[in-house]
């Protein structure tokens, strides 16, 4: 199409110069004078055309890196719920394609929709000057072009929605595919599995013709009804008028070709462009959503909690929900004092892990506050709670890096001998040590760690992140009995002097900490020693009994290991 749009006006200029020549002015000079400015605007135009591809292509990649930059940082300062709100499907589309189409589409389309009707107007403008009755004809084209495009960008709007979120759709189900390829082969579930995958194709291709042969109709009406209608009527007004004047050669109705079709082309070229800015439009609108998501709130005047004899957190009046209508922590009062180690227990779902991470600011809570070291966590700047707070969490995450990067995230200054420690400390060193490039071995090519040992490689982590308070999220939870014991030597490491959260499931791994406090649907039910609370005999020691006959009976029922019965686990 655009080749047929670039040899037209050569050919008719070609054909103008030759008229010119061999004939002279013919008597329509006028009509050959606007010709020669249509034409020339018609080049201006194509130029423009040809111009805004390479401009948007040359400031793209500046561009996209330091937007794709601020939404990763972005992120980094988002709630963790708001990611699980939105899925990585969602997120990842947002930051790799809907930038890209964002800013390549916006430059593109915004130059060409600019040229696309600055060129012909100001061919109207300078025919008004020459024939007024003729520009007022021209003008018929310009507002059914108009009016064609306007309607073709308010039809789009919900389709090109939908098609996108199809897209959006179909990025999620192979992420999940993917992530959860285990649990799909597992459980016998890859016939689903690639069901559910062929819905949401098929979803999308229905979605994407839809959009397509909208986008298409459209531009074709456009193409189909401007073009002719244009040329058509300055061919038949000039072909009057040359008529009238007594002249009958064809060729003199060329001017008035070259005319309608600077005025057409551009014309129609706008539903292209229309349709680009539209899912530029879409584009920029989730990148934006991104842009401006909730973040945790940043103090203004950021305060340096107490340290110096390890740091006292305390709770007090604490609230939480994630959605409005659900509590799911309330009424909390708690002090963890330094040094000192602090078990949460209670039953699946009673908010053990929510609480625990109200102390990394993963969330705020709804009421009351959290203080470290007598400041508020909100009062402190996010790279000092970092220094003050690290997370051994159940899911250990491990980069694409060395070993020895993976151990000193925190400290990337951390010299060797340093992270060497912190590793056999870990009880991992001498695994580490063992592997052909030690240290410098790839995590994830070079070595597989298993999960007990990945455990072990984040406790290294956290010691090596030397943070006074230390929360400790079901850090035993994928170890074997061996493992588990290496574990739990290694957090015996971790303790010392600090002042510890830890979420346990077993009560057999918390009966030598300083407190343990029992959670039951958000509320602390009891807290004191393992002897306080089996003397009370309230619900801890019904838990406790529980659990030891559940050991007996050698019963690995989640809510019998966890207390209660599966009636009261609901
Ligand atoms: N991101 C989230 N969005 C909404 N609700 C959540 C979210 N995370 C947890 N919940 C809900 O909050 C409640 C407390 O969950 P939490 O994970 O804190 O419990 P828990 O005591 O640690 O459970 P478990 O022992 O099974 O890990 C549960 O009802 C859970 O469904």
């Amino acid at each position: 199409m655009a080749a047929v749009v670039a040899v037209v006006p050569f050919a008719a200029v070609a054909e103008l110069a030759r008229v010119l020549l061999a004939k002279g002015p013919a008597d329509n000079g006028a009509a050959w004078k606007v010709a020669g400015v249509a034409a020339g605007a018609l080049l201006l135009w194509l130029v423009l055309n040809t111009a805004a591809g390479a401009i948007a292509h040359a400031a793209d990649l500046d561009f996209q890196l330091s937007v794709r930059r601020r939404l990763v940082d972005k992120l980094g300062r988002v709630p963790l719920g708001w990611f699980t709100d939105r899925g990585a499907g969602g997120i990842g589309k947002a930051v790799q394609h809907d930038v890209d189409t964002m800013h390549h589409l916006v430059a593109h389309s915004l130059l060409n929709l600019t040229a696309s009707v600055v060129t012909p107007l100001a061919t109207l403008v300078y025919l008004f000057v020459v024939d007024w009755r003729m520009a007022l004809i021209l003008m018929i084209p310009l507002v059914i072009g108009v009016g064609l495009f306007v309607r073709m960008m308010m039809t789009l709007d919900a389709q090109t929605a939908a098609y996108e979120q199809a897209q959006e759709r179909i990025v999620s189900r192979v992420i999940e595919f993917v992530e959860g390829i285990a649990v799909v082969k597992m459980f016998g579930q890859a016939r689903r599995a690639h069901q559910q995958y062929a819905q949401a194709a098929d979803d999308f291709t229905t979605f994407f013709i839809a959009w397509i042969s909208k986008g298409y109709r459209a531009t074709a009406a456009s193409a189909l009804i401007l073009g002719p209608v244009t040329i058509l009527l300055t061919v038949l007004v000039g072909g009057t008028a040359l008529i009238t004047s007594g002249s009958l050669d064809p060729l003199d109705l060329l001017p008035f070709a070259i005319l309608g079709l600077s005025v057409a082309a551009p014309l129609q070229a706008l539903d292209f462009h229309g349709h680009d800015m539209e899912m530029a439009g879409l584009a920029a609108k989730r990148v934006g959503t991104l842009l401006v998501a909730p973040e945790l709130a940043i103090p203004d005047a950021p305060r340096r909690p107490e340290a110096d004899a390890g740091v006292r957190v305390e709770m007090s009046g604490v609230e939480f929900a994630y959605d409005t209508d659900r509590p799911v922590l309330s009424g909390i009062d708690l002090v963890l004092e330094p040094g000192s180690v602090t078990a949460l227990v209670g039953t699946s779902g009673s908010g053990k892990s929510t609480l625990a991470k109200l102390l990394p600011r993963f969330f705020d809570p709804t009421a009351g506050t959290v203080t470290a070291g007598g400041v508020d966590l909100r009062d402190i700047a996010s790279d000092q709670l970092y220094r003050l707070v690290s997370f051994v969490l159940q899911d250990v995450q491990l980069l694409d890096a060395s070993v020895r990067d993976n151990i000193r995230l925190a400290r990337p200054d951390a010299d060797g001998e340093t992270v060497r420690r912190a590793a056999r400390a870990a009880a991992i060193g001498r695994r580490i040590e063992e592997l052909p490039h030690g240290y410098d071995s790839m995590v994830g090519t070079e070595i597989r760690f298993s999960g007990g040992e990945a455990q072990r490689v984040s406790i290294a982590r956290a010691i090596l992140a030397d943070t006074p308070i230390v929360v400790l999220d079901e850090a035993t939870a994928h170890a074997d009995p061996e493992s588990e014991a290496l574990i739990q030597d290694a957090l015996s490491e971790l303790a010392v002097g600090r002042t510890v959260l830890v979420v346990a499931h077993r009560l057999a791994s918390v009966v030598g900490v300083d407190r343990i406090v029992v959670l039951e649907q958000g509320r602390m039910a009891e807290q004191g020693t393992h002897e306080e609370l089996l003397a009370a005999d309230g619900r801890y020691a019904r838990m406790w009994r529980l659990q030891e006959q559940a050991g007996a009976e050698d019963t690995e029922d989640p809510a019998v290991l966890a207390g209660m019965t599966k009636e009261e686990g609901r």
